[in-house]
């Protein structure tokens, strides 16, 4: 089968979110061990990933570095984490492969993702990126004009426009990698977001892409047979962090959106995952949300929050 495996922050992260390169090298080996073994399985693997801690890091970074070099744009603070994520899954997945004696090639791609320059988002800014603060600190940033948003009891953290993908720019290299047998890593951090020009060309904008979102239009792009969101629960849960939370097994698409629409799911956390599960099924796919760990259980032995348009729908 060809599946789209969307890997989020904890698969790239410390348990305690810390984006020190040891802590990232450590998360994505073990994350590559789990892909490796879907692989061996025998499934064409095409790998998406979340980038919101280090693209947060990367623009403080510029921010306050800038008397001393030039400061770069949100979109290239992107484009660097699909380099630096990107190159450390390379390093990690080839071993692992080879471990469970699988020849396949790996091939990391930067890949540009288009988005509508009237975007409403880029009004409004939702998408929570970088480090948390409390809320004295966050209240200092956002006198200096920056965005913040409560998100809990981990703290405060910088939001920034995350406008709707549109259309994976880069499909047709993707596709042939794919066709060609590679295992391949592409639309990190959603994608790049590039605007056309009237005049046909490309420019990037400063944005930060869902990349559940993306990873849903490139799973129907590719016409992939299941897109897993791997996240750290092993399933999507109703009435989550109540006595009466139950996970979800095999959902209707319907009952889905009557969940989503009653609220049953956080907005930055479980919300985009299920949205962007709702879109892939939607589109004729079977979308599985459920934990690294289970990946290979998800495909070949239906593991996980599994929604699929059933026959009766
Ligand atoms: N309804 C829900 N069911 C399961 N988990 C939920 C739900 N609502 C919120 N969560 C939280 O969402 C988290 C996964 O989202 P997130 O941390 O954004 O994942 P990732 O970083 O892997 O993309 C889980 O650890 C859980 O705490
Ligand atoms: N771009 C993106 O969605 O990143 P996270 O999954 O890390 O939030």
């Amino acid at each position: 089968m060809r599946v789209l495996v969307a890997l989020g922050g904890n698969a790239m992260t410390s348990p305690e979110g810390s984006a020190a390169p040891a802590d990232q090298v450590r998360a994505i080996t073990e994350a590559m061990e789990h892909v490796a073994e879907l692989v061996a399985a025998g499934h064409d693997v095409v790998l998406t990933h979340g980038n919101g801690p280090q693209v947060g890091n990367l623009l403080v970074k510029n921010e306050v570095a800038a008397a001393v070099v030039p400061p770069v744009p949100l979109d290239w603070c992107g484009a660097q984490t699909q380099g630096t994520i990107g190159f450390t899954m390379l390093d990690a997945l080839e071993p692992a492969l080879a471990r469970l004696g699988v020849a396949r090639p790996v091939a990391a791609l930067v890949t540009r993702t288009l988005v509508d320059a009237d975007d409403p988002h880029f009004r409004e800014p939702t998408k929570p990126i970088g480090r948390y603060l409390p809320a004295d600190e966050a209240r200092q940033m956002i006198d200096h004009g920056q965005h913040w948003e409560d998100r809990g009891d981990k703290g405060w953290r910088r939001v920034v426009a995350s406008p709707e993908p549109r259309e994976v720019l880069d499909l047709p290299a993707i596709r042939a990698l794919v066709d060609a047998g590679q295992v391949v890593i592409a639309a990190g951090g959603g994608g790049i977001p590039v605007v056309r020009e009237v005049d046909g060309s490309l420019r990037g904008v400063e944005a930060v892409i869902d990349k559940d979102l993306t990873a849903a239009l490139l799973a129907h792009a590719l016409a992939c047979d299941i897109l897993i969101i791997a996240t750290d629960v092993d399933h999507a849960m109703v009435d989550y962090g109540t006595p009466d939370e139950r996970p979800l097994e095999f959902t209707s698409l319907a009952q889905m959106q009557a969940y989503a629409a009653a609220g049953q799911f956080t907005s930055g956390s479980m919300g985009p995952k299920v949205d962007a599960a709702m879109r892939f099924a939607e589109s004729g796919g079977r979308s599985i949300i459920t934990s690294l760990a289970h990946i290979t259980d998800a495909v070949e032995r239906e593991f996980g929050t599994i929604i699929d348009t059933s026959p009766e729908e």
